[in-house]
Order: C-alpha cells, then sequence, then structure tokens
C-alpha cells in the first residue's frame, strides 16, 4: 500500500480520515500505526484518528474506529453519520434507513437528503446504553447494578461520577459552569485511572435545564475534540439517572463544535441525530 486514497469528514468538528475498505487494501498488522501516522497534524493529514467503511457480511457497511493514538474503539457516534453519509452518497447503499455493522453490534442510520441527494443530517439509533459497572467497565462499585453519582477523586479533586457505556465508556461529571470545567488537567488523568481498566472517555456537562445541556470532552485515545457522539449520548442518560432531564424528550447538547439532538426513548434506544460534512478527498503517500 504506497497510496491511498481518503475522505476527510467531520461531525462537529470532530474529524476522521475515512478509508473506502471496498477499495483500498491494508494488512491488518498495519493499522493502529497507519491511523496515528494519517492523523498527524505535521507530517500526516492531521485528525482526531482514522475511521474504515469497510464490507459487512450483516450489513451494508461496516465502520472500525481508530482513535488518533492508534487504538480501536467499538464505537463512535460522529463517525456512524459521516459513514451513514459516505455510504448513502458513494452508492454502498440505496434506502435512506439502513443498518451499519460496528464492533459492538448493528446500528441503524436514517438519512436525510436534500434536492441533489446530498446527506444534510443523521439520525443513528445508538442501542441501550451499558450501565452495569462491570460491563461498562468501571471497577469498584461491583456492589452496584449502577454508577450513578457516585463520589470519586482524582489527585485531590473530589467529583461525582456517572458511568455509562454506549459500547464504549464514559465518565460523566456535571459541573455549575462549563467554562471552568477542569478539561485540560484532569481530563489525562481521568482517561488512564485505573478505575477504568479499560482506560475511559471524560466528559464534563453543565445542565442548562431538562432539555437543554453544555458538553466538554477529554476522549480515550484522542484528547480534547470538538464533539463526541457517544459522549453526547452518555450525557444525556446520565442527566436522566441523575433526574436532570426525562426520558423521551429531545435534549439539545451543545458540543464545542456545534449541536447534537439525543432522546433516550422508553423501550430504552438512545437516539442521536446531526450533521456530517465532507472536508475533502485526496491521496496519502505511505513513506514506510
Ligand atoms: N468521537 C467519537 C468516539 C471515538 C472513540 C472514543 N475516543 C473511544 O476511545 O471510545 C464519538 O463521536 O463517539
Amino acid at each position: 500500500m504506497d497510496m491511498l486514497k481518503f475522505t476527510k469528514m467531520h461531525g462537529l468538528g470532530n474529524n476522521y480520515i475515512y478509508i473506502n475498505m471496498f477499495e483500498e487494501t491494508i494488512d491488518e498488522a498495519d493499522l493502529p500505526r497507519l491511523a496515528a501516522e494519517v492523523s498527524n497534524p505535521y507530517t500526516g493529514i492531521g485528525s482526531d484518528g482514522m475511521i474504515l467503511i469497510c464490507p459487512s457480511k450483516l450489513a451494508p457497511v461496516k465502520m472500525r474506529i481508530f482513535n488518533n493514538d492508534g487504538s480501536e474503539a467499538k464505537n463512535c457516534g460522529n463517525g456512524l453519520r459521516c459513514v451513514a453519509k459516505y455510504a448513502y452518497e458513494n452508492d454502498l447503499v440505496r434506502e435512506t434507513e439502513f443498518q451499519i455493522e460496528t464492533l459492538g453490534g448493528l446500528v441503524t442510520a436514517k438519512v436525510t437528503t436534500d434536492n441533489n441527494k446530498k446527506v444534510s443530517l443523521v439520525t443513528v439509533n445508538m442501542g441501550n446504553p451499558i450501565l452495569q459497572p462491570q460491563q461498562i467497565p468501571v471497577t469498584g462499585f461491583n456492589h452496584l447494578q449502577q454508577v450513578v453519582n457516585e463520589e470519586v477523586s482524582f489527585g485531590d479533586t473530589p467529583l461525582k461520577l456517572t458511568a455509562v457505556s454506549m459500547g464504549n465508556p464514559h465518565a460523566v461529571f456535571f459541573v455549575d459552569s462549563i467554562e471552568d470545567a477542569p478539561l485540560h488537567s484532569l481530563g489525562p488523568i481521568i482517561e488512564k485511572d485505573s478505575m477504568f481498566p479499560d482506560w475511559v472517555n471524560a466528559e464534563f456537562v453543565e445542565v442548562v435545564s431538562e432539555s437543554e445541556m453544555h458538553f466538554r470532552v477529554w476522549e480515550r485515545g484522542s484528547g480534547i475534540t470538538q464533539a463526541c457522539g457517544t459522549g453526547a449520548c452518555a450525557a444525556a442518560v446520565a442527566a436522566v439517572l441523575n433526574k436532570k432531564a426525562e426520558r423521551n424528550t429531545d435534549i439539545t447538547v451543545h458540543l464545542a463544535g456545534g449541536d447534537l439532538i439525543i432522546n433516550w426513548k422508553e423501550n430504552g434506544d438512545v437516539w442521536m441525530t446531526g450533521p456530517a460534512e465532507i472536508i475533502c478527498t485526496g491521496e496519502y503517500h505511505n513513506n514506510r
């Protein structure tokens, strides 16, 4: 693989290098290194990571997501919306509602198109949140069914943790002011705390009302990003668990890169709606 065709896309500023694996071939062993290399803003293309759009036996397409440190995650909300847009606009699917396989299972995506068949908005059924501590995973709470508003501390800083998995692990902390959230100082410490055996995405959330919240994220394997779709879902679920919001209600989550609408339905599914955009296409020259 000397040269790879790529599409750079973003969902609310959370940007990845997308590779169409219907057309490209990459050795499995090279994927972590390649993800880190293309993500490098100085010697690569620059991104939060790399996403593969792959053939699937279970659905029209399968998504694989690698963070910019080369680690692979099981899910990515902003990535799913971009994969749905890419698949529809490149005729990998013909219907406006279709399934996408992830390492965490199948999800359903619905695309909204304009007159030119361009996808402007994507809604994804992200499935049920996982709340049992062992499955998230978060240690020290095996006596509990759920980790909701539990006292923890990182260094000298006490915080109240609500832990949610959306296929990938999230630690949600409610704060009084999003501007004062200790994202830079505590994000990297929380991410790799031994309480989280698989590491964790750390999110700070300021609730404005039952249907509106501000959100900032330190992503596992990528650091601060403009947006995290699974994180926004986890934040809305955490707000309901903490009685700050309600099920079956659209919640507008204000991320650094823009807004997502999240709704935790009565049947347990979490729905996410937001935009997906193409930045550029090109050829990456692999110098190894
Ligand atoms: N940005 C993503 C999540 C990407 C994976 C995450 N960093 C992890 O390691 O779990 C999203 O939009 O959900």
